[in-house]
């Protein structure tokens, strides 16, 4: 038997001319759970763990999984029972930790919109650190604080104004972004945060972007960031610890970013040499705990040729994976049966009524109706950014681990999709 991995799916391989993920064969997981399918292997998102567990052997770092790249309970679950934190974005976020099992003492709660009612609700679950992205924000945690006669601890996001070298939709901290505080004003709103009696600083944050692939710009934020805890600990507000977000990127087709292990590396030394090596640090990565830990099993449902271009239209659309259409990314798709066929160039597209519906263009594939392919690369930023459009129950997810195949969500009814609605009166 032959065995093949496929590129950054250390998890996905071809044993003969099968797909498999980890000792299941993909065809399998079709057959008994239908198509379109997300299936993810627990063994690749805890690899992906114990590169960043590695890179921070013997220092004080608290890893908090940025849910929002895939936040599905089981998910979750995996992360929670492994030991890390997490990074949310909403109450509806928090209460998934809840129902995860998770700790809530190791959650940080980063976004420029939190409202009243979700900081009052993350107080009153005892969360461990608010992220707070405005001088107005600073404002209104202290008041809800107060009025809960608690003290909030804030982390103040610092927008660095450095280019992460990455798609503009998903780079977060130059100066045209929306998040953070300037750099140029942080000195003073840390002075500020540190008047109000609702407010406890214990830390300073930033987050510079997403699918980063260069180590420079994490350097470049890592050296910003630390002059700014020189100045505001001279201004005498002490800085816990020192968070220092999420990004790092993964292989979607050919891209080269640094293991997790190497990065940290790197970035230790800066802060060994800068004196900061035995601070308490936090991390928020997302994409690179589960983006290669998951695929997308899909079927063919129809070749149609053209006069411009072939069509492979399958039964998962733009609504299950929103990234191509969104930032006309790239995601991998591989048959789940290879085959040694004449391959034909095709747009691979779902059957949403959109011209933007498309998974993958000029995709060389040897298929026939009833094949089935594999979407790579589909553990992150796609499940959790489906949505129901053209009425299409989102899909269900499989997690494979050492004891096989787990069903963690089941397929979305059409009943699901309007369950909430209500008819007029008659
Ligand atoms: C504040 C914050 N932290 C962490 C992340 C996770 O990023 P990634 O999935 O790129 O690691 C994001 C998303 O970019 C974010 O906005
Ligand atoms: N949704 C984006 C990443 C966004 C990061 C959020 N801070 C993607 O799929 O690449």
């Amino acid at each position: 038997m032959t065995q093949a991995l496929l590129p950054g799916h250390p998890h996905v391989l071809y044993r003969d001319d099968q797909l498999f993920v980890d000792q299941v064969p993909a065809a399998q997981l079709a057959e008994q759970f239908g198509t379109p399918l997300f299936v993810y292997s627990k063994a690749a998102m805890l690899d992906a763990l114990a590169a960043y567990q590695r890179g921070f052997a013997g220092r004080r770092a608290q890893i908090c999984y940025a849910m929002k790249a895939n936040s599905s309970l089981a998910i979750l679950q995996v992360f929670a029972q492994a030991g890390c934190g997490f990074d949310i974005v909403s109450a509806g976020e928090l209460a998934r930790v809840q129902a995860a099992g998770g700790d809530l003492s190791k959650v940080i709660f980063s976004g420029v919109g939190k409202t009243r009612a979700e900081m009052r609700q993350a107080l009153q679950l005892g969360i461990g650190c608010f992220n707070v992205e405005s001088e107005s924000e600073l404002e209104v945690l202290n008041e809800v604080a107060l009025s809960l006669q608690v003290q909030a601890p804030v982390s103040i996001r610092v927008n660095p104004n450095v280019d992460p070298k990455t798609h503009p939709y998903i780079s977060t901290g130059l100066k045209g972004n929306k998040f953070g505080v300037a750099h140029d004003r942080a000195v003073q709103t840390y002075q500020r945060a540190a008047g109000l009696p609702g407010l406890r600083v214990v830390g300073i944050d930033c987050h510079i972007g997403s699918q980063i692939t260069q180590v420079d710009p994490y350097l470049d934020a890592m050296d910003r960031i630390l002059d700014l805890v020189e100045a505001i600990e001279q201004a005498g507000v002490p800085i816990h610890h020192i968070d220092f977000g999420g990004g790092l990127g993964i292989n979607y087709n050919g891209d080269t970013p640094p293991e997790a292990d190497a990065l940290w590396a790197r970035l230790l030394a800066k802060l060994d040499a800068r004196g900061f090596g035995q601070r308490q640090l936090m991390i928020e990565p997302g994409r690179s705990l589960v983006g290669n830990a998951g695929i997308c099993l899909t079927e063919v449902l129809y070749l149609k040729p053209g006069e411009q271009k072939n069509f492979c239209i399958v039964d998962a659309a733009m609504n299950d994976l929103p990234r191509p259409a969104m930032y006309e990314a790239f995601h991998g798709i591989v048959p789940v049966q290879a085959s040694r066929a004449q391959a034909t160039l095709y747009d691979v597209v779902g059957p949403v009524c959109e011209s933007g519906d498309w998974i993958g263009r000029e995709r060389a594939l040897a298929v026939q109706p009833g094949d089935q392919l594999a979407v790579l690369s589909a553990g992150a930023y796609c499940m959790s950014m489906s949505s129901n459009y053209n009425t299409r129950g989102r899909l269900a997810e499989v997690l494979v681990d050492e004891a096989g195949a787990h069903l963690i969500r089941r397929r979305e009814t059409a009943q699901d999709t309007f369950a909430l609605e209500n008819l007029l009166p008659a």
